[in-house]
């Protein structure tokens, strides 16, 4: 028997009319959802993301607003212009796309973002509340991986879930979600002792490691649900310029009761959750207004 395979692109297909209809709804009321998306420097992945992000708003019918630095841009100038959007009513969402040049204090900037406009839900307010339970922002990625396990009906409750990474923007918030929706959480990374031992307890297993195929399938549980959230671009060997995840998709697929592919997978659905948070921030502007 071979995985489900849980497909991200159709995913997002609903869920993203679901949202037009909204942005539709809010742009009849007079509040046309609007993201800012900034971009420094001309890293090919950075540039196809952040086509798709603009690609994606307009299908929705929410307007982007494209900001393009150069690679030695003066940080001042991309904080004069956060200091703009977050001043500007028309504009709900700003997202800088990461990673920034190393001479951008990457953590300043995202605290410049107006909390109530932080999509990415990568400010440390944000992270806060997210931690504490209150209303926030949810990054991108793990809030669509969860709703990625809604559409299977996973069972949440007392699973056993292990996250391979610790990032800020993928592995904690992901283990916050999933403690929040009653898992037992396992967060594993570059300093784990045997992690073998812990991916193959996994009910839920999310790889976000950074690695192409690192996740074999002797390390999966049978049955268990795989996520990944790895985006590499291979860049020799027979498969040279294509995409793959942190999962080794042929042999996990046989031992996994569902995964996810990638493309097609998380990535397409971070997305889809980045639209829904700029429909979300428009809705509260709107009730302000
Ligand atoms: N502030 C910020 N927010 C982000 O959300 C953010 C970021 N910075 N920096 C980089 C990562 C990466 N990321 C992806 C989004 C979509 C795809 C995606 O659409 N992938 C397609 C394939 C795209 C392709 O062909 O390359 C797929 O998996 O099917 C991938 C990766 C968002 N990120």
């Amino acid at each position: 028997m071979t995985a489900r395979i849980i497909d991200g692109n159709a995913l997002s297909a609903k869920l993203r009319g679901e949202l037009a209809a909204k942005a539709a709804e809010l742009t009849a009321r007079g509040t046309q959802p609007c993201l800012a998306v900034i971009l420094v420097g001309g890293d090919p992945a950075s540039a196809v993301y952040v086509r798709n992000k603009v690609a994606g708003c307009e299908k929705a019918g929410i307007k982007s607003l494209k900001f393009e630095y150069a690679q030695d841009a003066s940080p001042a100038d991309v904080l004069g212009r956060i200091a703009e959007l977050n001043a500007d009513p028309s504009v709900h969402g700003i997202l800088v796309q990461l990673p920034l040049p190393k001479h951008f204090d990457e953590k300043a900037v995202l605290e410049a973002i107006s909390v109530e406009k932080d999509v990415d839900g990568f400010h440390a307010e944000n992270v806060g509340r997210l931690s504490q339970g209150q209303e926030a922002f949810v990054p991108c990625t793990p809030n669509g991986v969860m709703e990625m396990l809604k559409s299977i009906e996973a069972p949440l409750r007392g699973a056993e879930a292990v996250v391979i990474g610790r990032s800020n923007i993928v592995g904690k918030p992901m283990a916050m979600l999933l403690t929040a929706a009653g898992a037992t959480v396992t967060v594993c990374h570059s300093g784990t002792r045997d992690l073998n031992f812990h991916t193959r307890r996994a009910d839920i297993l999310v790889a976000a490691i950074g690695k192409p195929k690192f996740v074999t399938g002797d390390m999966v549980r049978p049955g268990a649900i795989v996520i990944d959230v790895g985006i590499n671009r291979l860049s020799s060997g027979p498969d040279a310029g294509k995409l793959c995840g942190d999962v080794d998709f042929e042999s996990a697929k046989e031992v996994a009761g569902a995964i996810t592919p990638v493309p097609g997978g998380v990535g397409p659905m971070t997305i889809t959750m980045l639209l829904a948070n700029t429909v979300e921030s428009a809705t509260r502007a709107a009730r302000k207004a």
